[in-house]
């Protein structure tokens, strides 16, 4: 029996592979016009500019890390893992392919690879959690767009988010666990413990237009919440990584270390929208929000690692994908595995994020 190809796509947004990438890897995100929302012929003045003020910090940074971002080969190796895990299934044929966002293997690569494969069938398995119009939202963008260059014509399903998917929870929430535990084991006796569910902030202004990401974020945090089942677990959601001026969705995690040293809590911290380390996990938690807690007189600061390769983690994507396969259509694991009618961008469930969103900018002002 011949069996059905399937080519995997992971999405994610890449990262610089030494310092002298870093600046025109820093000039595609900037110039990237789901990020940069200002008129077409601005924007490649304005992106360069910002990139060329962010490449000194970002530097530093990647230094931290040896001159490097690690997401690649953290990604290569979630795509080897899931092969693995798919390759007994009956009746078809897995290869994961990565496509990075803005730096290499970008787009245009990942399409050329992808048809030099000659799949039956392409799904496109984002490894965001959750949809944002910045991230999974540019990357389908920037693949169809590809795809099309590429002259590659098969049978493509979506999946658009699986921010409440129950294996990711669950995965994640024995990662918590174990993390907690551990922290608890190190800290004296009686000393109250808070988890920060900490994601990547958003502009506000990306969000009030419809963006679903931070509701996403919401009832990710609730997934987990759910099956931890710690009796009256203190934790909170933050955003991290502001890099523009603007008014950023809150509260940001600088001000929960702040609060956390006010209520004298310690601190496990949970990044919720990556399941990759790199620099924002590595060095922004692991680095410079450590050192703040520590200065601020935070009495504890613990923790929990990202999913990676995790067994369990890559048993709920295997989950994702066998559920996705055949659909030929844009889904949304929200949906609980039933098609989104519309773009990614304008599922229902897209537009009830939105509709929360105002009914509480409404209250609040
Ligand atoms: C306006 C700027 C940015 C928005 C909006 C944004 C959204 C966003 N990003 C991620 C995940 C990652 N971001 C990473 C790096 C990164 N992101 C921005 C800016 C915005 N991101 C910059 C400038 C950088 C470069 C690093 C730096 O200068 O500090 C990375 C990769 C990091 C690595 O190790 O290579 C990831 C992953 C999400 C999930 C998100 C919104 C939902
Ligand atoms: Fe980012
Ligand atoms: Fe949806």
């Amino acid at each position: 029996m011949t069996k059905r190809r399937i080519a995997i796509v992971l999405f994610n947004l890449g990262g610089p592979d030494r310092p002298e990438s870093v600046r025109p890897f820093l000039v595609n995100l900037f110039t990237d016009p789901a990020i940069l929302r200002v008129p077409s012929f601005v924007r490649p003045w304005l992106g360069r500019i910002i990139a060329w003020r962010r490449t000194r910090p970002a530097m530093e940074n990647y230094a931290i890390l040896g001159g490097r971002s690690p997401l690649l080969e953290l990604t290569e190796e979630q795509g080897r893992s899931l092969d693995a895990a798919l390759a007994d299934d009956p009746g078809v044929e897995v290869r994961s392919f990565v496509c990075m966002r803005y730096w290499h293997p970008m787009s245009d690569a990942a399409a050329r690879a992808v048809k030099d494969w000659a799949p039956d069938e392409i799904l496109l398995l984002p490894l965001y959690p959750q949809y944002s119009t910045t991230t999974t939202g540019s990357s389908v963008a920037a693949w169809d767009e590809a795809r099309r260059k590429a002259g590659l014509s098969v049978p493509t399903t979506t999946l658009c988010c699986w921010h409440s998917d129950g294996g990711f929870a669950e995965a994640t929430a024995a990662l918590v666990r174990d993390a907690y535990a551990k922290a608890r084991a190190e800290l004296p006796a009686g000393t109250p413990l808070r988890i920060l569910f900490s994601a990547h902030g958003l502009p506000e202004s990306i969000v009030t237009a419809g963006d679903p990401y931070q509701w996403q974020v919401e009832r990710s945090v609730a997934a987990v919440v759910e099956r931890l089942d710690i009796e009256g677990l203190d934790h909170t959601v933050c955003y991290q990584s502001r890099v523009t001026p603007q008014k950023w969705i809150g509260p940001s995690t600088e001000e929960e270390l702040e609060r956390a040293a006010y209520d004298k809590v310690a601190l496990l911290v949970c990044p919720i929208a990556f399941v990759s380390e790199h620099s924002e996990t590595l060095v922004e938690l692991d680095v410079e929000y450590r050192e703040v807690a520590e200065k601020l007189g935070v009495p504890g600061y613990f923790r929990v690692p990202a999913q990676n390769s995790d067994p369990a983690f890559i048993g709920a994507l295997a989950a994702l994908v066998r559920g996705a396969l055949g659909s030929g259509r844009a889904l949304c694991s929200f949906a609980g595995g039933r098609q989104c009618p519309k773009q990614h961008g304008d599922c229902p469930h897209a537009r009830l994020a939105a509709d929360d969103r105002r009914a509480r900018v409404k209250e609040v002002a």
